[in-house]
């Protein structure tokens, strides 16, 4: 692929600090994996290039496309991965640097958990103070931002003086038990490794003398921790980062904006080039894509043009409710496929995985092959839990959230015992005194303290000890769970993905830090599958075509957004990325019901009945066309069919 003058005038930009803002599909991540081959050319040490990505996802995919340019081996020295990734790498490699030796990364639910213990020890029994899963948002959402819980909790909250003394003495106490288990939450790992990079400068100096270039993907979906990370990193490395202000939709994980729109104030003599010409899509795509952006109050001061030309209309598809749009669906799947267009070239985005069962039922019925991204989390299964607990409390023995599970699967053990086991346990040093403790206090389950020391036996190798728990744990679980059948499948997956890890601690934390669904493990490597993603995941992703499920009031904006000028500009930009993953066909399907109120057949407008605003209720009709342009066949399931013109 040739670079157009625009992209190569990036890739190759050696004077100073530089902002691309590149519209949607405009080559952004070309671009950058060309910048990295252009600086390998130029003989920067692949070691000193430091590309950060937004998800695991797209780190994979940048190595790969780097591969095919400068060899899979030099590729593979350029460090290259997420914040969180790296962050967590520096942590584990130098941990006197950053005063911490061991540690267990926790996943939500795990810090819901112990939340909920924290909430109760402090607050006990009071169903008018905010809940733990809100609480949790409060303390994450201080940190991303960078500011002392209180001026956030005043600021971007209503609660009283004395609601605010009583949160922060909840999150003091979480803090506190978080210490008490050697965990770290999501935030933890940038929070800490930016604290020290800004207090310490010692570590500062070492950490900067890394590296000669930080490359950064989705600028404007950093936080302000993560910028000061990357601004205490830099200098003498030069930044080199790539956004576009119309994909931001992680405000809600606090991201911020003025990472974009203040960096040259931030870093002088920055420059700011432009990437506009976009090659994905067809124009009608952008058409309908522009007008989209152009609704808004906000002046995003963009106007894609396709490369590519003319193409066909994007279509509206209006239904009665989610099973007649899962069925048009597949229906119109089996038709293309049947016309001999490979299941891979069609991708269907959905707000949310509960928005997309009716859908993901449909796949399965008429057995098409499809891969969700974004979906159910493998290791959020219960069972996969049940497992990973094993796995856990010998990695961390102070890990008592994980020992509480551990513990109370196995029969006639209560919570309460297992309290009083694990405050045993946790003045215990020594992994055989613990053995002995458990086999003694529960003779009557040998297995128990038998399922540790046969893990701890083969805990040199990953797939051995996936392989050894799920053998000694499955005559229990299969007692435990009525649908095992359905469930024991996911072993096999974890077994399968236990190849990749060098160690159970990376094992555990890579898809804790990024996890993977059910069916992205599952048809990891199955070539030809429909591709079923949240709008979330979406970001970076293409395809020939796409149906974008749900487009209804009540969904774009989300009934939740209503009202909050800034949640619903950012729901702008979730539906703005959705369209603009498309190449050749882009499909929008809605109900047009919306609180319950129904709109008849022939005045439907995808307005919905209800008043609620919708982002295409003003959408003029030349940039769409309708199912109902089309050839309407009543004979057989959905009352509407669809035939391509
Ligand atoms: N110079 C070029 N010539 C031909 N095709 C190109 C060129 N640059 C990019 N493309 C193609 O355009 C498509 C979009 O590119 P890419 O995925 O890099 O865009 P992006 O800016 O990262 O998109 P987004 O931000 O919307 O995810 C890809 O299929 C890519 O191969």
């Amino acid at each position: 692929m040739e670079l157009n003058p625009q992209q190569r005038r990036a890739a190759e930009f050696d004077d100073a600090d530089v902002l691309v803002l590149a519209g949607a599909g405009t080559g952004k991540t070309s671009t950058i994996v060309a910048r990295v081959a252009h600086l390998v050319r130029r003989d920067v040490d692949p070691r000193r290039i430091l590309l950060l990505t937004f998800t695991r996802r797209a780190a994979r995919e940048m190595r790969h496309r780097l591969g095919r340019q400068i060899g899979a081996d030099v590729a593979k020295r350029v460090p290259t991965g997420t914040f969180h990734h790296f962050c967590l790498q520096s942590l584990r490699r130098w941990p006197e640097w950053f005063h911490c030796a061991s540690l267990t990364i926790i996943d939500r639910d795990d810090q819901l958990q112990l939340m909920k213990l924290a909430r109760a020890a402090v607050i006990g029994k009071d169903p008018t103070f905010p809940k733990s899963g809100e609480l949790a948002n409060y303390y994450s959402f201080a940190r991303n931002t960078n500011r002392p819980l209180k001026e956030y909790l005043d600021e971007f909250t209503s609660h009283e003086p004395d609601c605010v003394a009583r949160i922060e003495a909840v999150l003091k106490d979480y803090g506190a038990r978080k210490q008490q288990c050697k965990y770290f939450d999501y935030d933890d790992i940038l929070h800490l490794f930016a604290r020290q990079l800004h207090r310490d400068p010692v570590v500062r100096q070492k950490l900067q003398r890394r590296y000669d270039h930080l490359l950064v993907d989705e600028m404007q979906d950093t936080n302000p921790l993560q910028w000061l990370i990357l601004d205490g990193l830099r200098e003498p490395a030069k930044l080199f980062c790539v956004g576009d202000d119309a994909q931001s939709i992680y405000a809600f994980r606090g991201a911020d904006f003025q990472n974009v729109h203040a960096f040259t104030e931030r870093v002088p003599g920055a420059s700011v080039l432009k990437l506009e010409h976009n090659y994905r899509s067809t124009q009608e795509i952008l058409d309908l894509s522009n007008w989209l952006l152009e609704q808004s109050p906000l002046k995003y001061d963009k106007r894609l043009t396709a490369t590519r030309g003319s193409g066909s209309k994007p279509v509206r598809v209006e239904v009665d409710d989610d099973f007649e749009e899962a069925d048009w669906i597949t229906r119109d799947l089996m038709q293309r496929h049947e016309g001999d267009d490979p299941w891979r070239d069609h991708m269907i985005l959905t707000r949310s995985a509960w928005a997309a069962r009716g859908v993901e039922a449909s796949l399965i019925e008429h057995e098409i092959p499809y891969r969700f991204i974004g979906g159910t989390q493998l290791l959020q299964s219960a069972h996969v839990k049940d497992l990973l607990s094993l796995l856990r409390v010998i990695h961390n023995p102070s890990d008592q959230l994980a020992w509480m599970r551990y513990l109370t699967q196995w029969p006639r053990i209560g919570e309460k015992t297992a309290a009083t086991t694990i405050n045993q346990l946790l003045t215990l040093t020594e992994p055989a005194q613990r053995e002995d403790l458990l086999s003694k206090r529960f003779s009557n389950q040998p297995r128990l303290a038998e399922s540790i020391t046969e893990c701890v036996a083969v805990w040199a190798s990953v797939p051995d000890v996936i392989a050894t728990a799920a053998d000694k744990l499955t005559p229990l679980l299969e007692r435990k769970y009525d649908d095992w059948d359905r469930r024991q499948k996911d072993f096999k997956l974890l077994k399968r993905l236990a190849k990749k890890h060098a160690t159970v601690a990376d094992f555990l934390e890579t898809y804790t830090l990024d996890p993977i669904s059910e069916s992205e493990a599952s048809n990891d490597d199955q070539d030809d599958a429909v591709t079923l993603i949240t709008v979330h995941s979406a970001k970076g992703t293409e395809a020939p075509v796409c149906y974008l499920i749900g487009v209804q009031p009540g969904n774009y904006p989300h009934v939740r957004s209503i009202g909050d000028e800034q949640k619903e500009e950012e729901e702008r930009r979730v539906l703005y990325v959705a369209m603009t993953r498309a190449k050749n066909e882009l499909i929008l399907t809605g109900t047009v019901r919306s609180r319950g109120a129904f709109v008849p057949h022939h005045n439907r407008s995808f307005q919905g009945g209800s008043g609620q605003p919708f982002f295409l209720s003003s959408m003029p009709d030349n940039l769409c066309a309708t199912d109902l342009d089309f050839e309407t066949d009543f004979s057989d399931g959905p009352i509407l069919s669809f035939r391509r013109p």
